[in-house]
């Protein structure tokens, strides 16, 4: 893993998109927000932590040209809306590797490559997005505390209760 502040520049997504001077931030930073952060070498070991954490479902994702087939385009379309959910997202890579963007406290991009062995929960409620890197592949295993369902609530969601909850946790009070 390795996080870092976006450019916000209007080139392929794809690409690294380091913010110059390069601006790293640390995972204990992304604790601040939430944002919690593994390795693990073996899928296996993840089956520990969803016991721990109580992840009754799983699926697997082969995001590729190849496993995504006509739905490629539409679906990194729908994956790099800048979105929300109202359960944690909670990813683990196979392989391959890809960026999931996060908001920080200012709503600056915060950048966060993630590759083989990584996972990453992003907590319900944090504005974010995901995108491949330019080698196009990630296969991902996605854990679900309840029934497999992946619903992105599209910015603006402000109002929305996991919004305001979100907030809350990480000590920002919300503008009403
Ligand atoms: C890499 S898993 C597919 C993307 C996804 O599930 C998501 O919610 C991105 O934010
Ligand atoms: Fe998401």
């Amino acid at each position: 893993m390795r996080a870092y502040y976006y450019d916000n520049e209007n080139y392929d997504p794809r690409e690294r998109h380091e913010l110059i001077p390069f601006s790293p931030v640390s995972p204990e930073e992304l604790a601040k927000l939430g944002v919690i952060y593994g390795h693990y070498n073996h899928v296996a070991d993840i089956s520990k932590v969803a016991r721990e954490r109580q992840y009754k479902n799983s699926d697997e994702l082969i995001c590729s040209r190849e496993g995504l087939g006509d739905l490629y385009e539409s679906k990194m379309k729908t994956f790099f809306e800048e979105h929300l959910h109202e359960d944690e997202e909670i990813r683990y890579v196979i392989a391959g590797s890809g960026y999931f963007d996060v908001r920080d406290i200012y709503d600056r991009w915060i950048r966060i490559f993630v590759e083989k062995g990584d996972l990453l929960i992003l907590p319900a409620g944090i504005y974010h997005r995901f995108t491949l890197d330019v080698n196009d592949y990630m296969k991902v295993k996605r854990l679900f505390k309840e029934e497999p369902k992946w619903i992105p609530i599209n910015r603006p969601a402000d109002d929305n209760p996991h919004r305001l909850e979100y907030l809350k946790s990480i000590n920002i009070v919300a503008e009403i």
